[in-house]
């Protein structure tokens, strides 16, 4: 941990790239290419101003809301980020446990260098060791679509076996972006660690990441990484892969990587639970929208049908009410969760998850908020209102 205690996200992040072996942080840190859509998911939040109402009681606020079925106690939860044991010995194990003492959603990727069973393990002994009516933690598990459909469907029937809630189906990842930094430093695991779900499974090969084998598009010397991805996961998906999976199983489908309102359409056609806009934290297309840009199309495509959250960029509470007042139900961190596992494991990922939610009750205070359905659209104003049109031509008085 940083000698003085961390008093917002970015001192998580300070604080890590110091501790941080140059591969681990370069890999973690990275966006695509230049990374102006990673610049962007931070800054965009920063252009969208509020609207506070005054005299409202606020003595008490009501953070919990509803993921899927789920009640959560705010709606700040965990995004799927790959390796978390380059960060901290205990990973994701660690971050289980910090989800779940603080009772919300941790979404587990496929690439963890913990397998999955451990870690629902882990996030259940938590509440078990506490108070016996709890209930289990929610934990849904993020699915790459591996070309070897058996392989698939084996890490899907771990993951219902196991007890994770929903699949997080990543769509947004036919192939690696380029990202700059992990070809320089030819990225691969650190050799004690693997993908631990695939090892599992007994596919210890498939979790190689050696540079060679089929050649990478857009990558001349791609990262050991970018090379993996080539080679195991399926560029040829379609909407179809969302009835394959309905076909194996009966958990709810979420799709994470949705930027458009016709792909939130085509979403909602196919019968998913629930999308995430996400442009996986500026690592895949470089120049793409942010994602709270890109959130009023997709809530328009969606119209209310299926629940829409959102990730990338969020690093302070007022981030989360922003995304709130523009339609999303919940949102998801990810980077600085690994900031705050390289920190203090599992109780520096409590301490950032708890900043983020001390931030975000008093950004609702300030605001005239008492609950989560207090805050409305009109709450915020985004830049091309600022910019002299009338709010009352983009927003519909309630009042
Ligand atoms: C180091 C790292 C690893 C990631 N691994 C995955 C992954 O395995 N699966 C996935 O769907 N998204 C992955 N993501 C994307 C995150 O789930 C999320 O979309 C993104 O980090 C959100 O942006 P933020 O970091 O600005 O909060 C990863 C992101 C990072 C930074
Ligand atoms: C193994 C990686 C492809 C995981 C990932 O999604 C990422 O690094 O962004």
């Amino acid at each position: 941990m940083a000698t003085s205690k961390p008093v917002c996200v970015a001192d998580f992040e300070v604080a890590a790239r110091n501790l941080l072996p140059r591969n681990a942080w370069d890999y973690y840190a990275s966006g695509a290419e230049d990374m102006y859509t990673l610049r962007d998911n931070t800054d965009a939040f920063a252009r969208i101003r509020l609207r506070p109402r005054v005299l409202v009681d606020v003595s008490k606020i009501d953070l919990t809301t509803r993921v899927l079925d789920h009640t959560i106690r705010s709606p700040i939860g965990v995004s799927p980020s790959a390796m978390q044991r380059m960060a901290h010995d205990e990973g994701e194990r660690a971050t289980a446990r910090a989800c779940a003492a603080m009772d919300t959603c941790m979404i587990l990727s496929s690439w963890s260098t913990t397998s999955m069973e451990d870690v629902a393990a882990a996030g259940r002994s938590v509440h078990s060791g506490t108070t016996a009516d709890l209930p289990s933690p929610v934990r849904w598990f993020q699915l790459y679509v591996y070309k070897d459909r058996a392989t698939t469907r084996n890490l899907v029937e771990r993951a219902v076996r196991a007890g994770y809630g929903a699949l997080v189906v990543t769509v947004d990842t036919p192939y690696l972006g380029r990202r700059l930094a992990d070809i320089r430093n030819k990225f691969t695991l650190p050799p004690h660690l693997t993908l631990a779900n695939l090892a599992a499974q007994g596919q210890g090969e498939k979790a190689q990441m050696a540079p060679g084998g089929t050649p990478v598009p857009g990558h001349s010397n791609a990262s050991g990484l970018a090379q993996y991805v080539v080679d195991q996961v399926d560029p040829t998906l379609t909407w179809d892969v969302i009835h394959w999976l309905r076909s194996i199983t009966t958990l709810p489908i979420i799709v994470k990587g949705v930027m458009t309102a016709e792909d939130a359409a085509l979403a909602v056609q196919h019968g998913v639970d629930a999308i995430i806009v996400s442009n996986h934290g500026g690592r895949q297309s470089d120049c793409c929208l942010s994602t709270i840009e890109a959130l009023p199309e997709v809530i328009a495509g969606v119209a209310d049908r299926v629940p829409v959250y959102l990730d990338g960029g969020i690093r302070r509470g007022s981030d989360v009410f922003k995304a709130l007042a523009l339609g999303a139900r919940a949102c998801f961190i990810g980077r600085p969760v690994l900031w705050a596992l390289t920190c203090g494991g599992e109780q520096g990922v409590r301490d950032m998850l708890q900043l983020l939610e001390d931030e975000f009750k008093l950004t609702m205070a300030l605001a005239g908020c008492s609950n989560l359905s207090q805050i409305t659209r009109r709450h915020v104003i985004l830049p091309s209102e600022r910019a002299g049109i009338p709010l009352s031509h983009v927003v519909p008085a309630k009042l």
